[in-house]
């Protein structure tokens, strides 16, 4: 940092800090903020330079933004547009017919609305599989957000416009890498083992090595995809993937329901992170993922909302408290997946399982990516366990301010960096348009 570089310097003061420590998970003290770094929290107040900005923390928890990785965000555009039905036959007579009309100002005001309420739900950075991602990227840039990239591809095409996709993939993911004062990282990304064919998979593959990139692909959402997997290639489809190198990339893999042991040992042998995505997997009764042995066998696995048609909402706090639940309903152990574990999920293990080694906690060195929930409200009367709090008892409405790469971009629910109003409009514009074409 050169002489002349203005340091911005600001402390917040008597709020309540969620840091995700075994002992001490909640403190009630102080966090300072310098440039897009926190570089101090603790009980103790700093001496530090008289005149900097203070604010006020008093009835605020502050907790790591949180972290969606899997989802495709411009698919607002179809929320409600097909409910109640199985995902093979959503996709292939709801969302691909309808996808195939979508322009880029529809992916661009798709993407708004969701950027949108993924910011004012507390979610500072998500993960995005789609078409058209430069107007995606144009979004990220605009809004403030971080994001983790990747021009999803559809391989059931014939082989010119395969090489087309995959062209336009790593482009793309070459391009924007880093891009948005670093706010964008990308990765390489066939949509699936059921819609890539092996030797086109092999292909992203090579092309994650040659960029130093990391993967991600649906796998295993339905018990019917991997009783296809095993028909077509005589494998399911983690020792597919495997064979076809995926998991010599660092790897994400979004689902990952329906796992034998033998998997969930691959996974976890591999390093292959998982993003759990409850509610999409239950609105599409595509079954209830291993979460607790993939836990136990040491697989990261972090949340993801999937797209707005599948869930129907992007609130991450949903997802949290989901996770919480449903593990325990389905295990009957009523210490499965406990608050700490669901939030450390919804931010740490999100961080980790997208590569990102300096978001997902609030310690000094880390980015200045946080969130503050009200917590002068019924719900979360009286203070018992502000953690326990947070997932059981709040949603993405107790959300008051937001800050990404320390700059707020949510200040009293209110997003700074949207026109919330031209976004809503154009949205439903954008729907109007699709279903007169
Ligand atoms: C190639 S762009 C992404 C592609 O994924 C489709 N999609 C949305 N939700 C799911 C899901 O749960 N499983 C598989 N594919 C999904 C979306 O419609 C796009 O076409
Ligand atoms: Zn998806």
């Amino acid at each position: 940092m050169t002489e002349n570089t203005k340091i911005n310097k600001w402390m917040i003061k008597n709020g309540s800090f969620a840091v995700l420590d075994a002992g001490k998970p909640v403190i009630h003290g102080c966090m300072v903020i310098e440039n897009d770094r926190i570089t101090y929290i603790g009980e103790e107040t700093p001496e530090l330079e008289s005149g900097i900005p203070v604010v006020d923390g008093t009835h605020l928890f502050f907790l790591p933004g949180l972290i969606n990785t899997h989802g495709h965000a411009a698919m607002s555009l179809l929320r409600g547009y097909g409910d109640d039905m199985a995902l093979q036959i959503w996709l292939e007579e709801k969302m691909w017919p309808m996808e195939a009309k979508f322009t880029s100002n529809d992916v661009y005001r798709g993407t708004s609305l969701s950027v949108l309420e993924m910011l004012k739900g507390g979610t500072t950075t998500f993960l995005d599989m789609y078409d058209h991602m430069d107007q995606v990227a144009q979004v990220v840039q605009e809004s403030g957000i971080r994001a983790s990239l990747m021009r999803g591809v559809i391989g059931l095409c014939p082989e010119d416009v395969q090489r087309h996709k995959l062209n336009e993939a790593i482009q793309f993911a070459r391009d924007w890498n880093g891009q948005a004062d670093g706010r964008i990282t990308t990765m390489i990304s066939p949509h699936a083992p059921y819609t890539c064919p092996p030797d086109f998979i092999e292909k992203f593959v090579q092309a994650a090595h040659d960029l130093d990139l990391p993967m991600h692909t649906h796998m295993s959402e339905t018990k019917a995809e991997v009783e296809q997997n095993v028909r077509d290639y005589g494998l399911r489809p983690v020792a597919h993937l495997e064979k076809l190198g995926m998991f010599s990339r660092p790897s994400l893999v979004a689902h990952a329901v329906h796992l034998n042991d033998e998997e969930i040992e691959i996974l976890a042998a591999n390093h292959v992170s998982v993003s759990h995505n409850p509610g999409s997997n239950l609105k599409l009764a595509s079954g209830v993922a291993r979460v607790t042995d993939l836990l136990k066998a040491g697989v990261t696995v972090s949340l993801g909302t999937d797209g707005a048609a599948s869930n129907n909402n992007l609130d991450m706090f949903e997802e949290m408290r989901l996770a919480a639940l449903i593990h325990k309903g389905v295990s009957g152990d009523p210490t499965a997946i406990p608050a700490m574990e669901a939030l450390k999920m919804g931010t740490i293990y999100g961080a980790q399982s997208i590569f990102l080694k300096d978001v997902g906690t609030l310690a000094p060195g880390m980015k200045a990516d946080f969130i503050a929930l009200n917590t002068d409200q019924a719900h979360f009367l009286p203070h018992t366990d502000l953690i326990s709090h947070a997932i059981y008892s709040a949603s993405s409405k107790d959300v008051e301010h937001v800050w990404v790469d320390g700059k707020q971009v949510v200040k009293h629910g209110a997003c700074l960096t949207l026109d919330e109003e031209r976004i809503r409009r154009e949205a439903q514009a954008a729907f109007d348009g699709l279903l007169s074409r």
